[in-house]
């Protein structure tokens, strides 16, 4: 199906969750300072505008003085704690600085463009406030959006005023903190895929965001991703979550995601698990790297399989079988592990995510996960979440 126009966009579907952020806060931030300044102007006043005859002075002003002083006080708890949980609330200033201003698009530049395959790019993105200044931040602005889940930012397209979605692929150690990747497939008649494939380094696009696509809950045993084409991006960034992201102390999941891809050149280098020696024949694609960097990273957490519907291998029941099976429970009995902390995740276009687990559903202008169907529902899976992205 083709994606609303603008104007539509700005309600969101209820399947991708509201703007992490909150337009109101700025106002607040100033209401707090406003209150600070009041504050500690009142505080000097009684000071300079003492004159000789307050040494005779009554007790009756200094009781004023000191309930005055009081009033000061609470005002400045108030306005430290207000503070306080703004920063705490707000995903996008958590580590002190706003990037996104939503329901308003926030204007970046390409500082880089890279083709990873005959059909799609990597764009990395940064906020125009930050082209002269790349290293100007200390801490990573989207740092609560990479430990929540899956998440997105729509793209601009000026001249049509349409927007779509794209999710960050995650960061490269060394990056410049509020630098954004995003992996974009070129769709054939494609409206911004086409626009964002013509642009190149120093073009200047708008984005809006954050979206919370998915929020991971606390315990997650088992990951199971299955990714088609650039359903990939979520598929990293679920894995960046889960391993790198959080810094929970808890147990660490196993996940394995399988990326299903129409193309060899998609996912050049991917190994199929049972034919190493595809190794040797081919070159290794940017995103198949960044999979197997995080492999060798943690080795017993996460596995990744590649199938290339070109050279006839496509994701059937056996395959997912195979995979949920192989979960936690045997390691600790069904009745040990909870529903949520298994997670089935089914990502990628429209198509594919129809054949595995059924459509989503439209229900009051937003967008449902639909019933489970597809070969999900044939198998009747249920001890895993299912969630479609
Ligand atoms: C949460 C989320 C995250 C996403 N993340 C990514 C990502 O990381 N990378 C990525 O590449 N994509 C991602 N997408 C998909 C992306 O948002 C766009 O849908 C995609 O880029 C196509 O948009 P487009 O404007 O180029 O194509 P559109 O113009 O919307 O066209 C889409 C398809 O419909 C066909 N079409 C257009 N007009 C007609 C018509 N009149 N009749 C029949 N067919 C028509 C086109 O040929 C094309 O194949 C994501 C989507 C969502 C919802």
């Amino acid at each position: 199906m083709k994606p609303p126009r603008l104007g539509r966009l700005c309600s969101r579907p209820v399947s991708i969750i509201g703007p992490v952020c909150r337009p109101y806060r700025a106002s607040q931030i100033a209401k707090y300072q406003q209150c600070r300044r009041q504050f500690s102007s009142a505080l000097i006043r009684p000071t300079q505008d003492r004159k000789p005859l307050s040494l005779v002075a009554t007790e009756k002003p200094k009781t004023k003085y000191n309930s005055k002083r009081r009033m000061f006080s609470i005002l400045a708890i108030v306005s430290g704690l207000g503070t306080a949980f703004y920063f705490i609330s707000n995903p996008n200033s958590r580590s002190g600085t706003k990037i996104f201003d939503p329901p308003k698009f926030t204007p970046f530049t390409i500082v880089k463009r890279e083709e990873v395959s005959p059909t799609s790019i990597i764009l990395t993105l940064r906020p125009q406030t930050l082209v002269n200044r790349p290293r100007k931040l200390v801490s990573d602005p989207y740092e609560l959006s990479w430990e929540k889940g899956t998440w997105s930012v729509e793209i601009k397209q000026p001249q049509l005023q349409i927007a779509r979605s794209y999710t960050p692929l995650p960061p490269n150690k060394g990056d410049p903190k509020g630098d954004l990747r995003l992996l974009i497939r070129k769709e054939h008649k494609g409206e911004v895929s086409g626009y964002l494939h013509t642009l190149g380094v120093g073009s200047q696009i708008h984005l809006r965001g954050p979206h919370a696509e998915f929020d991971l809950p606390e315990r997650v045993t088992d990951v199971v991703f299955l990714a088609g084409g650039t359903g990939i991006a979520p598929a990293l960034q679920v894995a960046y979550a889960l391993l790198e992201g959080r810094h929970m102390d808890v147990e660490k999941p196993k996940m394995h995601i399988v990326w299903a891809s129409r193309k060899r050149a998609d996912c050049e280098g991917g190994v199929d698990i049972n034919n190493p020696y595809a190794w040797e024949a081919r070159k290794t694609g940017r995103i198949v790297q960044e999979l197997e960097t995080l492999q060798q990273k943690y080795p017993g957490q996460l596995s990744v399989d590649y199938l290339v519907d070109e050279e006839g291998k496509f994701l059937d029941q056996k395959k997912i079988s195979s995979l949920t099976k192989a979960s936690s429970e045997v390691k600790f009995g069904a009745r040990h592990t909870r529903i949520d902390s298994k997670l089935l995740f089914v990502s990628g276009p429209e198509g594919f995510i129809n054949y595995i687990a059924g459509p989503k559903k439209w229900e009051g202008g937003k967008e449902g996960q639909g019933q489970l169907g597809g070969l999900l529902g044939q198998m009747g899976i249920r001890t895993w979440k299912v969630w479609k992205l």
